[in-house]
């Protein structure tokens, strides 16, 4: 797999200036929404378990609170850059701009390999990153979430952290976290629950039926094992898996309730019965009719965008997309659904977890979806509308709602005197 050959902040500001250019957004404008407001980035020691003390180095940036506080996922990886960083926080800003929920765009992350750690090193580093980032976080202020190799339990420890610190329990100070201590019914399979509701309608779009259709997804993590469930549960036809280990191919559809359980059992797909192992380049290139990147950065490049066969991609994964595959597959007639819509379902539910925490009332798990739902079907009308009043694709069409909502914030609070 291709990863970060492209710097994902170069993609997300050439996607920015495209928009600014079309809205027509002063010079001052665009400054300010071109760079992020703040940037932390924190050094710090934890404890290993053989007793040696290892230095950690961790980021956590916030693109633009004008539409309300920052919000947004932490990611441990040892891939992570502060440009990830910049590029996932300015997403972040857009996305909730797009689904008009009133929060601002942040990130963060921390370079690591949670593979290799233990729970307990685990539990010292998240609770130490927090403390280092604590300056920047508050219910009203910043509020994390989980994001690639983070979970509810590491939720858990930094919202304790964070309490820990004012002396009483801060539920609203991050989402994503267990039912027990705050977290909201329906957190955990959001994102993939708005990502089958775009996809339904982006198969109304192109007059397909779900039945007829073939989906190949990549990344089997929070994200890309529930789509995959919740699609086959849907009527499409899944042929192709895949995680870090690579990827799984069945022409004839995978069983992904086993393929749910193998994976649970064995830590990976790899060795799936009934499929054929392939890479996960060859993923991407699979025949079938919708591809949901659900992993990484970077994964549809100028170098196999001319060879992937779907007819829509649904972009699960923030960023899964480089320019130049963006202009090759847009030649070809690929519909795309952006990222900043496609995943938002994430974000809108840590909303509704944000504002049970904050009225201390909680929404059964039906109110929950429904109000998701609406959501995310009312936003893909939006953007479809967008594009086709500019006669744009859906990328652009989201790019224009969400700039023009955070510019017209921006302008309205007068912060450029
Ligand atoms: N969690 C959320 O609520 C949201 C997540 N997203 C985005 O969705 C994407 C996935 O996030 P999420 O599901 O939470 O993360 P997880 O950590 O739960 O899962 C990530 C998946 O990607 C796989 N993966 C990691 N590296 C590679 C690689 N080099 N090649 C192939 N597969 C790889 C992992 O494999 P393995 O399991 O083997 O490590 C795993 O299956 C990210 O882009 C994230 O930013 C967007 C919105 C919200
Ligand atoms: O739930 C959230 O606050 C943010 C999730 C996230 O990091 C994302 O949408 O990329």
């Amino acid at each position: 797999m291709t990863t970060h050959v492209v710097n994902p902040y170069d993609v997300a500001v050439a996607q920015f200036d495209e928009a600014a250019e079309r809205l027509g957004l002063s010079q001052a404008m665009r400054a300010i929404l071109r760079k992020p407001k703040r940037e932390l980035t924190v050094n710090f020691p934890v404890r290993m378990d053989d007793g040696r003390v290892e230095m950690f180095t961790g980021y956590r940036v916030q693109h633009n609170i004008n539409r309300g506080p920052a919000k947004g996922g932490i990611r441990f990886s040892p891939e992570v850059s502060l440009d990830e960083v910049r590029a996932l926080a300015m997403w972040m800003t857009w996305k909730c701009a797009v689904v008009g929920i009133p929060f601002g765009g942040a990130k963060g992350g921390v370079l690591c390999d949670p593979h290799y750690m233990s729970p307990g090193e685990l539990e010292r580093l998240s609770r130490r990153y927090t403390t280092e980032i604590s300056v920047l976080l508050g219910p009203n202020s910043d509020i994390p979430a989980p994001d690639m190799n983070t979970n509810p339990q590491v939720m858990a420890w930094m919202m304790d952290t964070y309490s820990m610190h004012q002396g009483y329990s801060v539920p609203a100070v991050i989402t994503g976290k267990p039912l027990a201590i705050g977290g909201s019914e329906g957190r955990l399979e959001a994102t993939a629950r708005g990502v089958r509701v775009i996809t339904r309608e982006a198969i109304r779009m192109l007059d397909m039926l779900p039945e007829s259709c073939s989906v190949v997804v990549q990344g089997f993590g929070n994200v890309g094992s529930i789509t995959a469930r919740l699609l086959h549960e849907m009527g499409c036809k899944v042929v192709g898996l895949s995680d870090i280990s690579g990827g799984v191919y069945n022409p004839e559809g995978i069983d992904v309730p086993l393929a749910l359980r193998y994976s649970k059992e064995h830590g990976q797909l790899y060795g799936l019965p009934g499929a054929q192992m392939i890479t996960n380049q060859a993923l991407l290139e699979l025949p079938c009719d919708i591809l949901v990147p659900a992993a990484l950065e970077n994964q549809l490049t100028g170098e196999n965008a001319g060879r992937v066969k779907a007819r829509l991609i649904i972009e699960a994964a923030n960023g899964p997309t480089t320019l130049e595959a963006d202009r090759i597959l847009n030649q070809r007639g690929v519909t795309i659904v952006p990222d900043i819509l496609a995943n938002a379902g994430g974000v809108t539910v840590s909303y509704f977890e944000w504002v049970q925490d904050l009225q201390h009332l909680f929404w059964t798990e039906q109110e929950i979806n429904q109000r998701l739902e609406e959501i995310m079907t009312r936003s893909f009308v939006a953007v479809r509308e967008k594009a086709q009043e500019q006669a744009t694709n859906l990328r652009m069409g989201a790019y224009l709602l969400a700039v023009a909502r955070v510019a017209e914030a921006t302008e309205i609070r007068g912060v450029y005197p």
